[in-house]
């Protein structure tokens, strides 16, 4: 059996004022900092170690990984960043508050953007100046593949990819591994290793700086996945990413 760690990143500043963020690189708030700091200490206490450690290229993913490396006194680990773990693109709703996007479009609406499995968002237009066009750091992503607004089944297929061809490479060879990421890439991820149905899928949702076990079988074949930490403070933190009319009030 082999076991893969995963983190959605700490609460981020566009998470505490509920912005939709996709592709804004956004830092940590204090409190994801702390958050990320005790997933480290969760996953010490539970006597995990890893050899190499994967985030996106987005720095609320990258700092909650060295965080977590921090406390486990693993800073000096091989580390590697790949844009196929960003979020989701969000297109043109990046930036705009949750809450002001349900008034103007509706609750359903805004359910069926933030969760269905394959509707996409409002798309940026190419000379946006949010275009990921425009980053040095995603100059070699080519053209056909760079997004401009994904569903979740969008995601489900880069990550996919990254998980075949970059992952599971790494989990033969029996090295313990750390991925730091986003909600709905994790999404996409447990999609792509459960395939779980829309409606499960449409439920789940993944709280901040929790780590996620997951137990695999010799052909890489998911067994079980758990989170760490205690069963009520994973349900709050859970409701919340679900419902983000309540964060913060
Ligand atoms: O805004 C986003 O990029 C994501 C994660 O923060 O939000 P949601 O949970 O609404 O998909």
């Amino acid at each position: 059996m082999y076991k893969i760690i995963l983190v959605r990143h700490g609460e981020s500043v566009y998470n505490q004022q509920n912005l939709f963020t996709g592709w804004t690189d956004v830092a940590l708030s204090d409190h994801g900092i702390e958050e990320a700091r005790i997933a480290g200490r969760l996953i010490k206490e539970a006597g995990y170690t890893f050899d190499i450690a994967f985030a996106s290229v987005l720095k609320r993913s990258i700092q909650t990984m060295h965080y977590i490396l921090d406390e486990l006194d693993l800073l000096w680990i091989p580390e590697q960043k790949s844009w196929k773990l960003n979020e989701r693109h969000y297109g043109a709703l990046q930036g705009l508050s949750k809450i002001d996007t349900a008034e103007k479009y509706g609750e359903e609406q805004l359910h069926l953007w933030r969760r269905s499995l394959t509707v996409r968002p409002p798309l940026l237009k190419k000379d946006d100046p949010r275009s990921p066009r425009l980053e040095m750091r995603y100059n070699q992503i080519p053209d056909d593949q760079i997004p401009y607004g994904e569903s979740l089944k969008d995601t489900v297929d880069r990550v996919g990819e990254f998980w075949h061809d970059c992952i599971v490479p790494l989990i033969q060879k029996k090295e313990h591994i750390l991925i730091a990421a986003h909600g709905n890439t994790l999404r996409a991820l447990i999609k792509y290793l459960e395939d779980i149905d829309e409606k499960t899928l449409t439920d789940l949702n993944i709280p901040t700086g929790i780590p996620l076990v997951y137990e695999l079988d010799d052909d890489i074949n998911p067994i079980r996945r758990f989170y760490l930490g205690e069963d009520e403070h994973i349900e709050r933190k859970t409701n919340e990413v679900a419902n983000p009319h309540n964060v913060n009030e």
